[in-house]
């Protein structure tokens, strides 16, 4: 797998217009080429950003295929839900009809959400092979975990489910589902966005650390695929220089 990508910009706003650029373009030219955008997105700041952003956008909205990386286990109406918060800031914006959205089911335990989010995966990739996605958007929390995949917690190590059930996040709400590492790996893409100085220690974990034990960021390596990075000057301020190309 190559070097991540790693673009450093000056403000989070311009971290904001990149990462939807690239969005942007990795979608159209998927629907010039398959016919069809398959995106991951993932909560927290990233979501910000995408639904500050993408409504003005061009693209044709009836190709994408939207799933999350990551959703917490809470009821729509509950301000923790991610999918509602797409829904309410991106979807009320932009012709995205909900049978192309694929939200999570709240109304039955998290176990069984884990277990019909392969069903609804599995409505877009059809077959046995790992679902690949055109692009995953990433966070990165401040203890290095990406969606929800949590430093040490056996997850990390999920080989064979595309899916997982997590009921003690530490960050919270405890219950999630996720995407597993079998899936990110196989993504043609997978971009991370993270801004201020308090990410800047671990941002260089993640892209400069030689820990026995990488972090859950820094095992996001699609085997065929590449991850980019974008950054602001706060976040990549612990980055060496070759690491600093603004
Ligand atoms: O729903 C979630 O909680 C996210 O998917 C999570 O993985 C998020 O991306 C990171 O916690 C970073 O969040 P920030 O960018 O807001 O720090």
């Amino acid at each position: 797998m190559a070097s991540p990508i790693i673009k450093v910009l000056d403000t989070e706003s311009d971290v904001s217009k990149q990462l939807c650029q690239l969005v942007i373009t990795r979608a159209n030219l998927a629907v010039k080429e398959k016919g069809i955008f398959t995106i991951g997105l993932s909560g927290g700041s990233a979501a910000k950003m995408l639904c500050a952003a993408l409504p003005e956008a061009t693209t044709d909205w009836s190709k994408w295929r939207v799933f999350f990386c990551d959703e917490r286990h809470v009821p729509f109406d509950n301000p923790e839900c991610t999918f509602s918060f797409y829904k309410n800031n991106l979807m009320s914006k932009v012709p995205l009809s909900d049978e192309h959205i694929f939200p999570l089911n709240p109304n039955v335990t998290v176990a069984e959400a884990a277990d019909l989010y392969i069903e609804k995966l599995r409505s877009v990739f059809p077959g046995n092979s790992l679902p690949r996605f055109d692009l995953l958007v990433l966070g990165m929390g401040p203890d290095g975990h990406t969606c929800s995949l949590f430093p040490g917690h056996p997850l990390l190590n999920e080989t064979s489910r595309i899916t997982a059930a997590i009921s003690d996040s530490p960050k919270p709400p405890p219950c999630r589902v996720t995407l597993t590492y079998p899936v990110i790996n196989n993504a043609a893409c997978a971009v991370f966005a993270s801004c201020g100085a308090a990410k800047a220690d671990i941002v260089q974990q993640v892209l400069e650390g030689k820990s026995e034990e990488p972090l859950p960021a820094a095992r996001v390596k699609p085997t065929n695929g590449e991850v980019i990075w974008i950054l602001d000057k706060g976040a990549a301020a612990k980055l060496t220089s070759a690491n600093q190309k603004l």
